[in-house]
């Protein structure tokens, strides 16, 4: 096993940057997830850790080796694509054993090291068949096989779940999750899907348009979001946005004139300024105060035990989640306070204004 380190990474291709001066540091052990919307270079980025794309410049260093100018098959890695890239005319065992027999191991080698995967991955009664004969799930299954047999310093993920339907997908994520407690390997691993990056990440770095928008602990990137952007691709249903403006007595101004209380800033934007109100949807909270809004139930998605409202009000829609007992409806008038503890403030270019205690 092995750290990785992805030094000031730039990729252009012809005229179009697609990486810009991205430096990521993985831990020994830890796995690692980028997140980020379509097109913002995850792919690339992983490719060039793999070896499969050339950096225009930057450096890439594995365990001790800078691997910047080696060839995939030097680096170390073993990686899982989101197709599987499994040889059609192969047996599950035989693509197994590929990149051992290529590596000219011994015939027991082999043999122990894709019977260990497959005991692993509990597919020892599919190795007879071609992919063909395999569903999705079997197929990832037998792909990440193939990783594991090589034993790499480092894991490399590339969408590998997007293929599988909801309810397979929550299945492989535990499955994931579990294969790293047992292996323990260095894991660097791409999807777009945010709830991936949240359930199955030590470390969580966001990629925006080439570039690194925020990394760190899931749980610190949901609290304490650099950027609306980052606040607004965590979770789900996402945090809502209503657009204030800075009032004299230090309060936020919704459309209509709804003053909101804020938390005490490190520095307040003046008067008239122009921010940004988010609001988590468990945050919300229900019921009349002094301080309530008026909204509007537009819309509620019930779920069974919860639901997700969407409410009209001041300053635009706003998303609330609450334990269903069926007592709202669509077209009911609800009063909502938006707790000053529970308000991330961002200013006129999305970044976090900073409260005092952070
Ligand atoms: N070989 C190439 N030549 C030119 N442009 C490329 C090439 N490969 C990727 N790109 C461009 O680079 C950008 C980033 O692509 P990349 O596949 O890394 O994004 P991504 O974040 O993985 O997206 P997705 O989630 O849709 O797979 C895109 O705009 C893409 O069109």
């Amino acid at each position: 096993m092995a750290d990785l380190s992805i030094a000031a990474a730039c990729k252009r291709f012809g005229e179009t940057e697609v990486l810009r001066d991205v430096s990521i540091e993985v831990a020994d052990g830890e796995f690692a997830v980028i997140v980020g919307p379509s097109g913002c270079g995850k792919s690339t980025l992983l490719r060039a850790v793999a070896g499969l794309e050339h950096l225009t410049s930057g450096r890439i260093r594995i365990g001790a080796r800078d691997v910047t100018a080696l060839p995939p098959s030097q680096r170390g890695i073993a990686m899982v694509f989101q197709s599987y890239a499994l040889y059609p005319h192969l047996t599950a065992y035989e693509n197994m054993a590929f990149g051992l027999r290529i590596a000219k191991a011994g015939r027991a080698e082999i043999d122990a090291a894709v019977r260990r995967a497959a005991a692993i991955l509990s597919i020892e009664s599919l190795l007879d068949r071609k992919p063909a004969a395999l569903s999705g799930g079997q197929r990832q299954r037998v792909a990440i096989g193939r990783a594991i047999v090589r034993q790499p310093q480092l894991f490399l993920f590339d969408e590998p779940l997007s293929n599988l339907d909801a309810d397979l997908r929550g299945r492989m994520r535990h499955e994931f999750a579990a294969l790293h407690r047992t292996l323990g390997t260095t894991t660097l691993y791409v999807t777009h899907d945010q709830i991936e990056a949240m359930t199955l990440a030590d470390r969580i770095v966001v990629l925006r348009d080439g570039r690194i928008e925020q990394a760190g602990a899931p749980r610190d990137l949901y609290a304490r979001p650099d950027t609306l952007f980052v606040a607004q691709f965590l979770g789900t249903p996402q945090m809502t946005a209503l657009p204030a403006t800075m009032a004299e007595d230090g309060r936020a101004r919704l459309a209509g004139g709804h003053a909101v209380a804020l938390p005490p800033l490190a520095a307040p934007p003046p008067p008239g300024a122009a921010v940004t109100l988010g609001i988590r949807p468990e945050d919300v909270a229900i019921g009349a105060t002094a301080n309530a809004l008026p909204f509007t139930i537009a819309f509620a998605e019930r779920l069974g035990g919860l639901a997700t409202l969407h409410l009209e009000g001041p300053g635009g829609v706003l998303t609330c989640q609450i334990r269903d007992d069926g007592s709202l409806n669509e077209g009911d008038a609800v009063p909502v306070t938006l707790p000053p503890a529970r308000l991330h403030l961002f200013d006129a270019a999305g970044k976090r204004l900073r409260s005092v205690d952070e």
